[in-house]
């Protein structure tokens, strides 16, 4: 320790030295080889400014704050400037011994901490203050807008300390690491102790960052709103394994754990991926991580898509902070988890250990992995009693629910709209009517994954529409025990929330399942009496009122009956009568205090006086300037014109004594207090179950509120019917000032499965597409869906290619974009998904995006028989109408062109009438919302004109060039029974092509 002390010293003085000669400009940065720690210290000097030396020469102080030795400082720059360098570390460093620290004693304690917390800001409680040193103190002050000045030899910034948890929520907001450093003494302890001269004592109280914080207090200045996602709590733990032999196929394995903390959620996976990790952007999606744990071995797209991630969330205001493990091989990972398991369940005996142990080994080997690295990471906060106490392992997939994909939670503009990317005019925005947050978490969960199994799916409905049109008393009970509860999922131990908890509990009592025929309701309602007797038993406990003000002196009612369990525990005991001769001593203090003060009225003859407070200072005594009784021991605290405020000798002790006792009270208390609530998270599932149950019951309600709209109808399931009546756009429909025009739609397995949708730009294509897919998702996730009425089967998967984007994090065209999301809805397709494929080959030529929509329209209908909805600007395609007939229809969205479009196809103008109408629409209009957006009329003209001379000479050359592309992508496509010579003929019949 000693070495290290002078190595640091020997450092700080080289560094002195050069910041010193650095401002001058007398030695350039390369003269002398420094180690990281003097380099970081040099970066923090260097900047300050020469005055802030100049204000430090010869102070001497003795707080903790004052160098243990001052330093001339002027004088050392002079004898550099006479020596060089290198004789001067030499000579510093020949004589280790002689050099003292030129560090406070504070700045070494900050100085020993950081040691081990190097990538941390330490937040150092020093008296009334948090304080930040250093590189600490330079990123706190910018990111909380607080200043930072030079003091001794580092940059200091400060907060008081009753705003902490503000500051701390700001800064680990910010994707930073955040140990709190506690004095463990207290200055009245410290006072009366006989280590009352030397430093306190003060040690890393908790370490935290936006995924381990489990405080919901911490968040409590988070605004929820309807429709508004909260910010996700997620912690992502990810490794992948490149497959060599097919590596140039871009296929990878990859494996995940993501944990949420705050509900107790650990969810694994595995996946196979691609080269654009679709699969994985998918999780991120679903999950939203604010923290991200990479493995050392991840491969470089994998890396990159998560970089990528990190920066868009960061431009959408969010920040995730990244973690690099380090991965070991999936024995080693076993054996951790093996040793990890044994240790924690010591008790609970091996088969315990067994079970734990055959969960792991169940896993893939990467999740494994992934395991492994989350626990060690968790351990840093020793928060990684989650993996044993809490049995809420669950998989990513399930086989009751489908997993909506990045494409699909983006194009249909799930919880975000597509134009700036805030969540007005989102699906969630719509559906979302929770009354708690807990609700609302479990609300998104239902939308990104909605049910397949047709007995789940009716279930909710049943009980959606039994809560939307039933006017049963206790349906109104449930809204009531619902509204204004607290986030109980995230606060499920604290002790104020389990008012909470007695709410659900004592709503309903043990037949109150009975008024509903809902076979869901009534079997969540039965079980919220069940935790009746384990709330009773621990709200008994305690005082409401001085828990709710988080008074943990006061917070228990009886303590001389103080006892937690049927088995009495000895350490509870002890601490229970601890507390009691504490109370009890205060209570002799201030009784001897009483007497005193007695005395003093005596003595000064002034039957009225009473103490007063000055500031923070108690038991004052004011006595008027005139007094002449004064002894010479009092000790004078401040005056005003007519009066003196002292303490007398007596009051000082007893002071001392009562300020010893109460903050021994406030640690024995704070003790009794984690025992209580150590006890509680033994029933920690029983309440999480509860939580559950509460947070089904909300969603339901949403949906019931939302269900019970005009316009709003209960979906009816068939195993290969589509049939819509009137179908409309849950979100446009609320937005528009315009009235929606609503649109039918028909499609069977066994009949017509493809509708080919053409129509002008700005016609209502996409809307309608959409529209189908939303009132498909919402139908399988419980909700009645907008429409007349609604006839549809249930998917097994909804497939969404639409719009354009580049993919930067693996350095992707537009099109190839396109054309991979294209193939991986191809591989995922099946005769039970909805396919919605919406301008396809817009990000090429003309002709090759004609050809590759053609070959996928035809692949898809020839061999995967998939519900499926092609929007499209090429009428050409129109041709497969005959190919597929009674499976393939042409629509196209009507419109009405205006009279000038006779005259001159300029200043043609086209209304909507947003009706889908059989038939091909020969043309876009494109020109047309050109016009609408004001395109000078010059340009249009041109335009027009260049139009029309393409397409009278280029139709034939087309015809032969898109003939022989089409043949070629579809045995690319591997549709190997693919004949030839009736496409030839298909094609070469259409003679508008
Ligand atoms: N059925 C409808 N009733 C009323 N307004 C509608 C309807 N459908 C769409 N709209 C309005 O028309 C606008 C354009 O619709 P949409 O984006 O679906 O057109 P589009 O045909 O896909 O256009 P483009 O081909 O240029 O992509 C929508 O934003 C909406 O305001």
């Amino acid at each position: 320790m000693r070495g290290m002390s002078y190595n640091i010293t020997h450092e700080c003085d080289a560094i002195n030295i050069l910041s010193d000669n650095l401002h001058e400009g007398a030695i350039s940065e390369d003269m002398v080889a420094l180690s990281g720690p003097a380099i970081e210290l040099l970066e923090n000097n260097v900047g300050s400014s020469k005055n802030s030396y100049q204000e430090d020469e010869g102070s001497s102080s003795i707080d903790e704050n004052a160098p243990l030795i001052s330093i001339k400082r002027k004088r050392r720059i002079r004898t550099v400037k006479s020596t060089s360098n290198k004789e001067l570390v030499q000579r510093k460093a020949s004589k280790p011994t002689k050099q003292k620290s030129v560090f406070t004693p504070l700045e070494q304690q900050y100085l020993e901490l950081k040691k081990n917390y190097q990538e941390t800001i330490l937040a150092i409680e020093v008296g009334y203050k948090f304080r930040f040193f250093g590189k600490d103190a330079k990123i706190a002050s910018e990111v909380l807008g607080i200043s930072c000045y030079f003091e001794h030899n580092f940059l200091n910034a400060s907060v008081p300390s009753y705003r902490i948890d503000y500051h701390l929520e700001r800064l680990i907001n910010f994707g930073l690491k955040v140990a709190v450093v506690r004095q463990t003494e207290t200055a009245a302890l410290k006072s009366t102790s006989s280590s009352r001269n030397t430093l306190f004592d003060r040690r890393v109280a908790r370490v935290l960052t936006k995924g381990t914080t489990l405080d919901d207090s911490f968040f409590r200045f988070e605004q929820t709103q309807h429709g508004t996602l909260q910010a996700s709590q997620f912690i992502l733990c990810v490794a992948d394994n490149v497959d060599k032999s097919k590596a140039k196929s871009g296929r990878v394995q990859v494996g995940l754990i993501a944990i949420q903390l705050s509900s107790g959620t650990t969810v694994y996976d595995h996946f196979q991926d691609d080269f654009l990790r679709s699969e994985l952007q998918t999780r991120l999606s679903h999950f939203q991580p604010c923290e991200l744990i990479y493995s050392n071995k991840l491969s470089s797209e994998s890396v990159a898509l998560l970089n990528h991630y990190v920066s868009t969330e960061k431009t959408c205001g969010r920040v995730v902070r990244v973690q690099h493990a380090v991965q070991q091989d999936v024995k080693l990972a076993l054996e951790n988890l093996q040793d990890f398991f044994s240790s924690k369940c010591i008790m609970s005996g091996s088969k315990i250990i067994e079970l734990h142990m055959e969960k792991v080994k169940s896993l893939h080997s990467l999740s494994i992995i992934c395991l492994d690295m989350a626990i060690s990471y968790l351990m840093e906060f020793s928060l990684e009693d989650l993996f044993v106490a809490s049995n809420f392992y669950q998989p990513f997939d399930s086989i009751s629910s489908m997993v909506l994909s990045k494409q699909a939670l983006e194009g249909l503009e799930l919880f975000v709209n597509q134009t700036d990317h805030t969540p007005v005019g989102s699906l969630f925005w719509v559906l979302d009517r929770t009354y708690t947050r807990f609700g609302q978490r479990m609300l998104q969960r239902w939308l990104q994954k909605p049910l397949v199994d047709k007995e789940n799916i009716i279930e909710r409905l049943d009980a959606v529409e039994e809560l939307a049109f039933n006017s049963n008393s206790q349906v109104q009970a449930i809204r009531k025990m619902l509204y204004r509860l607290p986030d109980l999922e995230k606060g499920l131990s604290r002790i104020y929330y389990q008012r909470g908890f007695y709410k659900a509990a004592s709503a309903f009592s043990k037949n109150s399942y009975s008024c509903f025929k809902s076979a869901l309701l009534r079997r969540l309602i039965q079980q919220l009496p069940s935790i009746s007797s384990i709330i009773d038993h621990f709200l008994g406990m305690f005082d409401q009122k001085e828990a709710e003000n988080n008074n943990k002196v006061d917070m228990f009612k009886d303590i001389d009956n103080f006892d937690l369990s049927e088995e009495p525990n000895d350490v509870d005991y002890e601490l229970a009568q601890e507390i009691r001769e504490l109370k009890m001593s205060i209570l002799m203090v201030r009784t001897e205090m009483d007497f005193h003060l007695q005395e003093l009225r005596d003595y000064l003859e002034y039957p009225n006086l009473e103490f007063s407070i000055w500031g923070n200072v108690k038991f004052c005594i004011e006595v008027s300037k005139g007094c002449k009784k004064i002894p010479p021991d009092w000790i004078k605290l401040s005056s005003t014109r007519s009066l003196f405020r002292f303490h007398t000798p007596k009051i000082q002790s007893l002071l001392i004594e009562l300020s010893s006792h109460e903050e021994n009270l406030t640690i024995s208390s704070e003790k009794i207090y984690r025992s209580f609530l150590s006890r509680i998270s033994e029933h920690y599932n029983e309440l999480r179950n509860v939580t559950t149950v509460l947070g089904t019951l909300d969603c339901l309600i949403s949906f019931a509120r939302i269900s019970s709209q005009s316009g709003y109808t209960r979906p009816e399931f068939s195993d290969k019917e589509l049939l819509i009546h009137e179908s409309r756009h849950p979100m446009i429909e609320l937005l528009s000032d315009k009235s929606f025009v609503p649109n039918h739609i028909h499609l069977s397995s066994d009949g017509v499965r493809c509708l080919l949708i053409t129509g002008p730009n700005m016609g209502g294509k996409s809307s309608f597409v959409k529209q189908l897919a939303l009132s498909a998702i919402m139908a399988q996730s419980g909700c009645f869906v907008p429409a007349k009425s609604a006839l549809l089967p249930i998917f097994d998967s909804i497939l969404i290619r639409m719009g354009s984007s580049d993919n930067l994090s693996v350095n992707m065209s537009t099109f190839m974009v396109e054309m991979l999301e294209t193939k991986e809805v191809l591989s995922k397709a099946t005769e039970k998904s909805m396919v919605i494929i919406d301008e396809l080959g817009r990000g090429t030529s003309t002709i090759d995006g004609e050809a590759i929509s053609y070959a996928v329209l035809h692949y898809l209908n020839q061999y995967i028989k998939s519900y499926l909805l092609f929007v499209t600007h090429f009428p050409s395609l129109g041709i497969l109408e005959r190919r597929f007939e009674g499976q393939l229809r042409c629509f196209h969205m009507g419109y009405l062109k205006s009279k000038e479009d006779f005259e001159t196809s300029v200043s043609q103008s086209i209304s909507f009438l947003y009706k889908l109408v059989p038939g091909v629409a020969s043309k876009s209009y494109g020109l047309n919302v050109a016009r609408m957006a004001g395109i000078p009329f010059s340009i249009l003209s041109r335009a027009t004109e260049i139009s029309e001379n393409y397409e009278k000479k280029h139709r034939n050359a087309r015809k032969n060039v898109f003939i022989r592309k089409v043949a070629k992508l579809l045995m690319i496509l591997n549709a190997e029974e693919i004949d030839f010579k009736r496409l030839f003929y298909d094609l070469t019949a259409f003679e508008e092509i």
